[in-house]
């Protein structure tokens, strides 16, 4: 192979096709040149070739203040490590390693042919890596993308550095998925350092670039602090606005009044991120996929539009708007926008006018800014968090096209049983469209929707550490004693025959956890119990300490948000609870799932879209089914539907088994999903910019 390598065609094709810049020039005559896939680094130039040395060379653009109008003077200084042996390269790699340069690690944690090419010289790919830098699985490299992207995910919230609910879970696994397929990830989000006894960004460094930002009427300076983990750049952003204790957005007084600058700064930052972070040597460039989250990630393709393809950069960057929550849109008054740095004829893209009925006066026009608006009308693609309307689209079914033969048969099966319409049709429905379903059936033809994935290593009831004891689909005995470490934990009695019913959540209008309060005098009148998790509307939290000191010995309500306990409850209990109004796609009922707790949940979005009703006739009498789904959602559909699963758990056992090892033999993994988000990626960068 060596011998091709160096002296084929072949090998001076990969010269000219490849930019990125480590080269080995050994005795053989024609070098080659070790990462075919550094195309989608973007460098500039090929190193120079020295006959008989190692070179290895990178290209830091030098970073000057940052702000767009310096980024067309930013010159390209390059570095270069020579080195006449392998351990000159090792030296330079652990060298970059322990100052926290990512151009070490992912030097070959991106490309697992460099190992086998390495090899193929005589050269020791581990001893070149040094201990500190993981290798690559180079099976797994067939699991890699023929297509690579620089990915730019901006979200407000990112596990396990900050989270509030699923939004931080999803950006906090899916870049890691992406990653190890190959494509560089990056993961832009602010820095909510709160003081020195903070360790959550201990590992992130100062990346000593600093850009200042025109909005709210001053120029604001933030830095950029980063760490390089699983294969992706964290990225966060450092401004003193985000330097407060509470939760990404708000404290026990309330939500922070500044949220809109905070998150403003956040979109700017973001989009120059990729421009003047040159994460392991290189910048991202400005050919890349931004993956805008929520409201919060609202202006980034309108500054893309409006500030920076307009003057020729980024013109080849395309952004995708991934909807988590529909309900939260950033609505603000109208006079903000010319706080927010963007021209005044981008109005428009903003614009966002109440209905006579929500306005507040007779001298109230209605008038507003809504981010998130702002967003659907201008980003290249959109997205939900669970699937279409599978099947139904041209009479194919979605996931097949888009999965092809790498999704195994019943992962199919699986994915194709509802013949229904699914989340991404109905935000584009008055009932679950919140007021801009209109404007969402207007790009009706560049919305997608892929289900949530979960991150299976942080869920896995075989490792989990929070967990009294671990099991598998194989062998769920430990279940039993984490329901009774549960159950002793809150003080119930430990029995392992009363069925224990779990609720995680946030305590709000879209949890419904007003219709379990309505439900629970019925259902504690049996002999079962209950504790819920959640933190949220003051009405709800003092009910559950209410509930909590009148039904002693059967419920017991936690408000606080505690990652411990969550894992504690879905692995203790029998049932997990989850009567959501509506639901993007919903994390809970996975995990239940995974940890072999059956759901019971309101047959809306994600919910219905991931939860197989119980059927104990189909199959050949076998069963199928990972649970229960009621509709409508209100306490008599609720009881009942909880009567049947309590029954089925009392005096079915096998049945429950059944149910339990079909939800724990799901792949909930993000593998399925990420060849769906590349599928996307392609379409988005297809197409011209939409605005
Ligand atoms: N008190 C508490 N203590 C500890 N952990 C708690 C907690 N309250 C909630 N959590 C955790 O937060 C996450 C909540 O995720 P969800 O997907 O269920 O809801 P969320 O509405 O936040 O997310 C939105 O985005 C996600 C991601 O796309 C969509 O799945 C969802 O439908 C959409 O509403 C879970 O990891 C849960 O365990």
């Amino acid at each position: 192979m060596a011998a091709m390598l160096c002296c084929s065609s072949r090998a001076s094709a990969l010269l000219l096709n490849t930019s990125f810049g480590i080269s080995f020039s050994t005795a053989c005559s024609s070098p080659f040149w070790l990462s075919s896939s550094a195309l989608r680094w973007g460098s500039r130039q090929q190193p120079q070739q020295v006959p008989g040395r190692l070179t290895l060379q990178r290209h830091s653009p030098a970073v000057s203040g940052g702000a767009l109008s310096q980024y067309s003077r930013m010159a390209a200084a390059e570095e270069e490590v020579s080195s006449s042996d392998p351990a000159g390269l090792r030296l330079w790699l652990e060298g970059r390693a322990s100052t926290q340069d990512s151009a070490a690690q992912s030097l070959f944690a991106f490309n697992p042919e460099s190992a086998v090419q390495l090899e193929s010289q005589g050269l020791d790919y581990d001893e070149l890596q040094g201990s500190k830098l993981a290798r690559p699985d180079l099976a797994e490299s067939s699991r890699s993308t023929t297509n690579a992207f620089n990915i730019v995910f901006v979200s407000s919230e990112v596990a396990p550095y900050s989270k509030s609910g699923g939004l931080g879970d999803v950006c906090g696994s899916l870049p890691v998925a992406l990653a190890s397929r190959g494509h560089r990830v990056m993961v832009v989000s602010p820095r909510y350092w709160s003081g020195p006894g903070d360790t959550r960004y201990a590992g992130a460094y100062d990346a000593q670039a600093r850009i200042k930002v025109s909005c709210f009427d001053g120029e604001n300076e933030v830095a950029f602090f980063h760490e390089y983990r699983a294969g992706v750049d964290w990225v966060f952003v450092d401004h003193p606005s985000y330097h407060r204790p509470g939760t990404p957005y708000g404290d026990t007084r309330g939500t922070f009044g500044d949220n809109q600058f905070r998150f403003t700064l956040l979109c700017h930052a973001a989009c120059e991120a990729p421009l003047v972070l040159p994460l392991g040597g290189y910048t991202y460039g400005e050919k890349c996929v931004f993956i805008a989250n929520d409201w919060h990630a609202g202006l980034i393709p309108i500054i893309l539009a409006a500030k920076y393809r307009k003057h020729g950069v980024h013109r080849d960057s395309r952004c995708i708007l991934a909807i988590h929550n529909l309900s939260h849109q950033g609505v603000e008054p109208a006079t903000t926008f010319g706080s927010l740095g963007l021209p005044s004829d981008w109005y428009g893209a903003l614009e966002w006018v109440f209905p006579n009925w929500a306005r507040k006066h007779a001298l109230d026009k209605g008038e507003a800014v809504n981010h998130l608006k702002g967003a659907v009308v201008t980003a290249d693609r959109i997205l939900t968090v669970s699937q279409e309307d599978c099947c139904l689209r041209g009479g194919h079914c979605y996931r097949e096209i888009v999965a092809g033969p790498a999704l195994s048969n019943s992962a199919l099966v699986t994915s194709c049983i509802y013949q229904e319409q699914g989340y991404a049709w109905e935000i584009t429905t008055q009932e679950g469209g919140f007021g801009l379903d209109g404007l969402l059936r207007s790009r009706n033809s560049v919305i997608n929707g892929i289900t949530n994935g979960v991150d299976v290593d942080q869920w896995n009831p075989a490792t989990d550490k929070y967990i009294a004891s671990q099991y598998t689909p194989e062998d769920s005995s430990g279940k039993t004693d984490c329901k009774a470490a549960l159950q002793k934990e809150l003080g119930l009695s430990v029995r392992p025959d009363v069925p224990l019913i779990g609720f995680i959540g946030r305590l709000d209008y879209q949890k419904g956890p007003d219709v379990i309060q309505a439900a629970l005098p019925e259902l504690l009148t049996d002999d079962v119990q209950m504790v819920m998790l959640g933190s949220g509307e003051p009405s709800i939290e003092s009910w559950m300490s209410w509930a909590e000191s009148n039904y002693k010995d059967k419920f017991r309500g936690w408000v606080g948000f505690s990652e411990a306990i969550a894992h504690q409850i879905t692995a203790g209990c029998d049932i997990l609870l989850m009567p959501s109004r509506f639901e993007p796609c919903g994390l809970n009922q996975l995990y239940a799932m995974r940890y072999g707790t059956v759901p019971v949940v309101h047959s809306t979005g994600g919910l219905r879209d991931t939860v197989e009703d119980f059927n104990p006739f189909a199959n050949g009498g076998q069963g199928v089914g990972t649970g229960w789904t009621f509709s409508p959602l209100s306490k008599e559909p609720l009881m009942q539907t909880l009567w049947t699963a309590i029954a089925t758990y009392r005096h079915h056992k096998s049945a429950w088994m059944g149910i339990m090892k079909r939800g724990m033999s799901r792949d909930f993994s993000w593998d399925r999903a990420a060849l769906q988000y590349e599928r996307v990626f392609e379409w988005a960068m297809i197409d011209p910019p939409y605005v």
